[in-house]
């Protein structure tokens, strides 16, 4: 059981945090006809490729600020009900120029629902600006550029996210070049659909402090042991990669190996209901399914908040808070 354990995730993207019913709910307000993408109550789609394009009509039914407001708040009551104290939510501006939205808008809408939650739930939250990789450099490096002008306080990070076998990282290092020097964090999706190389690319040419998945590492222990050694933290999303095939089962899975061989690692959810899951089904699983202690999950979650892209003012008022929780635990364990 897991569910008392103080919880936190820096790698969910909002979109993918839609629950089914919601965005139910969005097609009908706009009488959109979702039965493409939505059937019995769940998202279809079958590959990654076909996940992506879901996840795009998904995003599409999300229309106003308002909206965006509605769909963060609700993503974040129900973790802060699952005893998440923090989340870094990953979005695109692209996806509110999309739907004509304008990206003001949308992250305003966004900051709004981030707001309302607090206020409810005292969970913390920041915003990581992604490109999405399949609309292309230009499109990415547009995604950067927005994201160093915005005057918006709780946007803390710079992403990469979207079809990983699209170019290669060189591609699109500029727009990592341009968030580094706005002093954003930088995290990249890279090791999850592409192998071994894709994540050596990313610290090469990005030089980021996280990566998105980078499970795919676990194919070459040279870069495994590079990982361990420039203490670079990878969001592990174990549901994400089960139901996306990069890996057949939870026992093939290499969060253990990874953790073994020194790699900084942490629990996150990705796409929760994309994916049949939640950032509490993923602590669950961590524990029931791949054998972690309530101590090394907890290490796990300091690992999370160690990383996350908030000022140290914020970071230490989150470790203070974990920290009092995980040690009146351990003592209750002892
Ligand atoms: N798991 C994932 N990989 C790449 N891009 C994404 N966008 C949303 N989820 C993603
Ligand atoms: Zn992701």
């Amino acid at each position: 059981m897991t569910a008392h354990l103080l919880k936190a995730e820096i790698h969910c993207h909002i979109e993918g945090a839609a629950p089914p019913a919601l965005a139910a709910a969005q097609a009908k307000k706009y009488g959109v006809d979702t039965s493409h993408i939505l059937r019995n109550g769940a998202y279809v789609w079958s590959d990654f490729a076909e996940f992506l394009i879901c996840y795009d009509a998904v995003a599409a039914l999300f229309k106003t600020a308002d909206d965006y407001a509605l769909l963060t708040e609700t993503y974040l009551t129900e973790l802060a009900d699952a005893n998440a104290i923090y989340s870094e939510i990953i979005v695109s501006p692209d996806h509110g120029d999309r739907i004509g939205l304008g990206a003001d808008a949308y992250l305003a809408g966004i900051s709004d629902g981030i707001h309302a939650a607090r206020e409810k739930t005292g969970i913390e939250a920041r915003i990581i600006v992604t490109g999405e990789r399949h609309f292309g450099p230009d499109r990415v490096i547009a995604a950067a550029e927005y994201a160093a002008r915005a005057k918006n306080p709780l946007v803390t990070g710079f992403n990469m996210a979207g079809e990983e076998r699209m170019g290669r990282v060189a591609d699109y290092a500029r727009a990592f070049d341009i968030a580094r020097d706005a002093g954003l964090g930088l995290t990249i999706h890279a090791g999850e659909v592409c192998g071994a190389f894709s994540v050596s690319d990313a610290l090469d040419l990005v030089k980021p402090s996280r990566i998105g998945h980078g499970v795919r590492a676990i194919e070459d222990p040279v870069l495994v042991a590079r990982l361990a050694d420039l203490g670079i933290v990878l969001e592990i999303c174990p549901g994400s990669n089960i139901a996306l095939n990069v890996f057949p089962d939870f026992d093939s899975h290499p969060l253990r190996r990874l953790k073994v061989a020194g790699v900084r690692v942490c629990l996150n959810s990705d796409d929760p209901p994309f994916f049949g899951t939640s950032l509490a089904h993923e602590y669950e699983i961590a524990s029931k399914i791949m054998g972690f202690s309530d101590q090394e999950i907890d290490t796990m979650t300091r690992t999370a908040l160690d990383a996350a892209f908030v000022d140290e003012d914020t970071r230490c008022r989150l470790l203070a808070r974990f920290d009092a929780q995980a040690g009146d635990e351990a003592a209750k364990r002892a």
